[in-house]
């Protein structure tokens, strides 16, 4: 039996160490989020790929929607999306989600993306130009966050200006704001999102990715209306939070760990496949998104009675002692495969590939221009965003040099 039942209000700012104790405890314990919210949550590593792949655990939230009512007390981590927004498919079960991954897989295959590079190389190579030796500068502002962003926002066809504007939007579905605070964000990013793909379906057909989708063939399978807006607010959201803070905790761990940093920058090849490692040791997923079980579901020895949530902490399987020796500690030589830090099963993220080249190319080119960059800031002032969502920080002051 678990001591812990109420995760603290802090538990943002250090959850590892409450994932520690709840993992030693078992593999699978029922908690109260920090806002109230009564879960399950799985924070095992063996047990994480169980529950992130038994169909007796939905993701269906239209049939699902109800539960938060049921689990979560008044006024806590209720959040109602706007229903403009919410036809997506991490948010579906077989056969939908069957049907909407089909429409978006090929465009995100390795080896198209691949082709990207290029483009992904200049975006990188501009933002760097336009930082100096000697600079202050926070990190993600600076470069981690416009680098992925640039690239959502071509991909989907969608004016650069209106970044600033998308990423309050979109921080503010993420993190703990009131339920006026996300009807108004959702409401504005629905608003805006209907009127691209009107836009786009107006205009001739090129041969873009979202241009692509909006024209499909009507004698094939594809995405109507709504199903066209929630696909670029998923594509969108998932291009904005997550990058950002995979390049982002890798810096933040690099300058903690300075002998890893050595390794980088002496063999610059080993980057790629270092990605491995930050995704492992400080994924920008923690609680993965929502599911919920559908009939008694048998965990890790512990029975999860019908329509209750089963929350997976994927940075906290990531760190099961059991998986990995030494799991608190960088090796950037370290073979990490089989982390869960992009999910696992049929919602394994889509956008795995982007995320990877865009962070290869990212340390590559921070690490060659800026090979002696420190931390601005005690490391007891950074602040971890408050999501239980999103693994990231809110700044990452470095001077570069
Ligand atoms: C380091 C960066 C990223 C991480 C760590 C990450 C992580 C994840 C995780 C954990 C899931 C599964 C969530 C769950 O099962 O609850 C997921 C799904 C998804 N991700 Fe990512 N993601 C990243 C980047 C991206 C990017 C750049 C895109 C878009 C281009 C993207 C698009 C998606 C989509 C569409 C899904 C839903 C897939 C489905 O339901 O079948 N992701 N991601």
């Amino acid at each position: 039996m678990t001591t812990l039942t109420q995760l603290p209000a802090d538990y943002v700012q250090n959850p590892h160490e409450v994932h520690d104790m709840l993992r030693a405890e078992g593999p699978v314990q029922e908690v109260h989020l920090p806002r109230g919210l009564k879960v399950w949550l799985v924070t095992r590593y063996e047990e994480a790929k169980v529950a992130l792949t038994d169909p007796r655990i939905s993701k269906d939230m239209q049939a699902g929607g109800h539960l938060f009512e049921l689990h979560a007390p008044k006024e806590a981590d209720r959040r109602q999306f706007d229903a403009g927004l919410a036809v997506h498919m991490l948010n579906m079960d077989p056969p939908n989600h069957t049907r909407l991954r089909k429409l978006v897989n090929k465009a995100f295959t390795a080896r198209r993306i691949e082709l990207m590079r290029p483009r992904v190389e200049e975006i990188a190579a501009e933002l760097i130009a336009k930082l100096n030796d000697g600079d202050e500068v926070d990190l993600l502002e600076a470069f981690a966050f416009p680098l992925p962003i640039t690239v959502i926002c071509e991909l989907l066809g969608i004016p650069i200006d209106n970044r600033d504007e998308f990423r309050e939007w979109s921080n503010t579905l993420l993190s703990f704001g009131t339920q006026e605070q996300i009807a108004e964000a959702s409401g504005k990013m629905a608003q805006f999102l209907i009127a691209h793909v009107d836009r786009v379906a107006n205009e001739k057909p090129d041969d873009t990715f979202f241009s692509a989708l909006v024209h499909a063939d009507e004698s094939g399978d594809r995405l109507n209306h709504a199903e066209l807006v929630s696909m670029a607010f998923l594509l969108l959201v998932a291009g904005h939070e997550t990058t950002v803070n995979l390049i982002g905790n890798a810096v933040l761990a690099l300058l903690h760990n300075p002998d890893q940093l050595q390794i980088l920058k002496d063999r610059p090849e080993l980057i790629p496949a270092s990605a491995e490692e930050f995704l492992r040791l400080e994924g920008p997923v923690n609680i993965a998104t929502f599911r919920y079980t559908t009939e008694p579901v048998e965990l890790g020895g512990v029975t999860i009675p019908a329509d209750e949530f089963v929350m997976v902490s994927l940075i906290a399987a990531n760190r099961d002692p059991e998986k990995y020796e030494n799991p608190d500690r960088l090796d950037v030589t370290r073979n990490a495969g089989g982390h869960v830090a992009f999910g696992h099963g049929i919602h394994f993220c889509l956008g795995a590939p982007l995320a990877r080249l865009e962070f290869d190319v990212a340390l590559t080119h921070l690490l060659a221009r800026f090979p002696n960059l420190q931390l601005a800031a005690e490391p007891e002032t950074l602040v971890w965003r408050d999501s239980t969502l999103i693994r990231g920080l809110h700044t990452l002051p470095v001077r570069l040099a």
